[in-house]
Order: structure tokens, then sequence, then C-alpha cells
């Protein structure tokens, strides 16, 4: 199992490092623009392995693609973060122009790849790559929900000071500050609706903060998170390596479920082989209706940016 990670920065290198400590692939390309940066930080990484007791290879490269050359899984990290106090929509300008021709480069070399959309807006970029690539919409798969939902679980688990572990939940639609869909109705603590143990006004707050939950990690940290991404974008791609039908919520290529189409946005998919092996239809509450279909309108407004 060949995986490429194009964008050595904070995500990319956070990516290899939990697909290598998982020990499922036996290799691991990154890739970066910058001069000598991959080959810097997979060198790094490699001087953990007999620390951290993994047998994966891993090694960097400068914006060769002959080096990428019969990738199953690649992973696009590559773009710009944003700053405190910006929109990831803020970022389309520059990461539109370098999401398509990274797409176009990775497909050139491994016709069969399974490509994972990471880069802001992360949506209206797995549209982009649908858009401008001939990949079957099962091999298209945006990381957005995965991440959304690890942050839905750490702030219901806050609020019911329960560990992590006895919790479940999902986030659907848009990875944006305002069209997140936090399922609150559905979220459970060992299987018992979490509406039992909190208020109505307690679970909208966790809904809030898990909306902004990019956001006040950026502003923390003066740029975008890394850990939790890239332990997202692990879990996903080890699903796909070991073909585990595992369920997450990822952004993918719609044609009528959930009443939409011809966007990429979040929904509740399992990842096999194939890459997206189903698109799970579960029944939503009005209310949550009505915010998936709010949320694929800010989608839409994005997509409506691209020139392609
Ligand atoms: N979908 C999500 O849940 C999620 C989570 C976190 C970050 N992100 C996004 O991921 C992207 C990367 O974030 P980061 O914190 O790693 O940024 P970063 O600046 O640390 O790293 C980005 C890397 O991309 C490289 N790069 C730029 N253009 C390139 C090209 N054409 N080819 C190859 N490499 C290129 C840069 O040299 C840099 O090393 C951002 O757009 C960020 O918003 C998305
Ligand atoms: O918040 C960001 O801009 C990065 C990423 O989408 C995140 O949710 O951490």
């Amino acid at each position: 199992m060949k995986v490429t990670i194009v964008g050595a920065g904070a995500v990319g290198a956070s990516c290899a490092e939990y697909i290598a400590i998982k020990d499922f692939a036996s290799e691991v390309v990154i890739l970066d623009i910058k001069e000598g940066f991959a080959e810097g930080k997979a060198m790094d990484l490699m001087q953990t392995a007999s620390l951290n007791c993994f047998d994966t290879k891993i090694t960097g490269i400068t914006n060769d693609y002959s080096k990428t050359a019969g990738s199953d899984i690649a992973v696009i990290t590559s773009g710009i973060p944003r700053k405190p106090g910006m929109t990831r929509e803020e970022l389309i300008g520059i990461n539109a122009g370098i999401v398509k021709s990274v797409a176009a480069s990775l497909i050139e070399h491994s016709p069969n790849v399974i490509l994972m959309v990471v880069s802001n807006p992360m949506d209206t970029m797995t549209y982009l790559v649908h858009k401008t690539t001939d990949l079957p919409k099962n091999r298209i798969i945006g990381m957005g929900g995965a991440l959304d939902s690890a942050r839905f679980k750490y702030r219901l688990a806050e609020a019911l000071e329960a560990p992590i572990s006895d919790i479940d939940g999902m986030v659907i639609g848009g990875h944006s500050d305002t069209g997140m869909v936090p399922l609150t109705a559905h979220a459970t603590r060992n299987s018992i609706k979490v509406s039992e143990f909190l208020s109505e006004e307690r679970l909208n707050q966790v809904a809030e903060d898990t909306k902004v939950g990019g956001a006040t990690l950026t502003k923390l940290l003066g740029t975008s998170a890394w850990y939790a991404p890239g332990a997202a974008v692990s879990a996903m791609v080890q699903a796909i390596a070991c073909d585990q039908k595992k369920m997450f919520p990822c952004s993918a290529f719609l044609e009528g479920e959930y009443g939409l189409e011809d966007i990429c946005i979040g929904v509740p998919v399992l990842l096999g082989k194939n890459g997206i092996e189903k698109i799970v239809n579960i029944e939503l509450t009005e209310a949550e209706k009505a915010k998936m279909q709010e949320s694929a309108e800010g989608v839409r407004k994005t997509n409506d940016l691209l020139e392609v």
C-alpha cells in the first residue's frame, strides 16, 4: 500500500506521522514544492521509526511526481492555511489553482489513485477535483466531517464530564464555520441520547463550539490546527487501505442523496478499498434537513467562485 501526501506542512507531516505509527502502509511519499522540505520532514519522521516501532518507509521529494507513481491513495494538503480572523472560504483564490494542478499531476502518475482532499475550502476543493478530473466519484473524498465529529465528541464529553470513549456523534454538512450540522439529536452516551443528560441550551452551546472548532484553534495557534486533522486523515486512509467499510462523514459528490445534487458536502459514507463504498442515507429531523439545505447553499456560493 503506497500513500502519497502532497504538502509537507503542518497537516501533511501530521498525516504522515499518524499513518506511519499505525503501520498499515508499506510506503508513504511526502511531496512538497519547497526545495528539500519534504525530504527533511521524511528524514525526521524516519528517525522516529525505531522509537515508535513502525516499518513504514517514508520518503520525501521536491515536486517530482514520477516518485508518486503507483500510489493507491493520495492526500492533498498543499495550499495555504487561514490566519486568525479569516474564513476558510477566503483561501479559494490561491488554493484552487494549487489543488487543480496537484490532482492532475497525481492522476497522471497514478491513474487508479483514490484522492483525499484536505486543502480548504475543502468541500469546494473536492468539487473542483470532480469537475476537473475524470476520476469516478467514489475515488474523490473530502476530509472534514471526521475531524468535525471528533471535535463534537470532545465538546460533548466536556459538557457531560464523561470519557470521550463513551460518546458517539457525527457532524455532517459543509466544513465551514457556519455550515456544519452537528447531529445533536442523534448523539449518544453509551447508546443513550445525550439530550437525556444535557439541556437544549447546553446542547446548542456544544453545537456552536463545534462549528467554530477550527476558528478557535486558529486564534490560539496563529495558524490552523494539524494534530486532529492528521489523525482524521489517517483513520480514513486506514479504513480504505484495510477495507474496513467504516462509517465517516465525508465530503462526497451527491446525485440526489439528501435532496442535493451537483455538490460535494459532508454526508455519512462507508470507506473501503474502493474509496466511498456507499453513501449512507440517515433519517434527519426536519430541523436538521433545513440546516443541511442552508449549508448546501453556502457551499454552492463558494463553488460559484470557481473558474471551471
Ligand atoms: N479539511 C480539513 O479538515 C483541514 C484541516 C486542517 C487544515 N486544512 C487545510 O490544509 C491546508 C494545509 O494546511 P497546513 O497547516 O498544513 O499548511 P502549511 O502552510 O503548514 O503547509 C502547506 C504546504 O503546502 C505546500 N505547497 C504549496 N503549494 C504546493 C504545491 N503546488 N505543491 C506541493 N506543495 C505545495 C507548502 O510548501 C507547504 O509546505 C490548508 O489549506 C488548510 O486550510 C484542512
Ligand atoms: O480551521 C481551519 O481553517 C483548518 C481546518 O479546516 C480545521 O477545521 O481545523
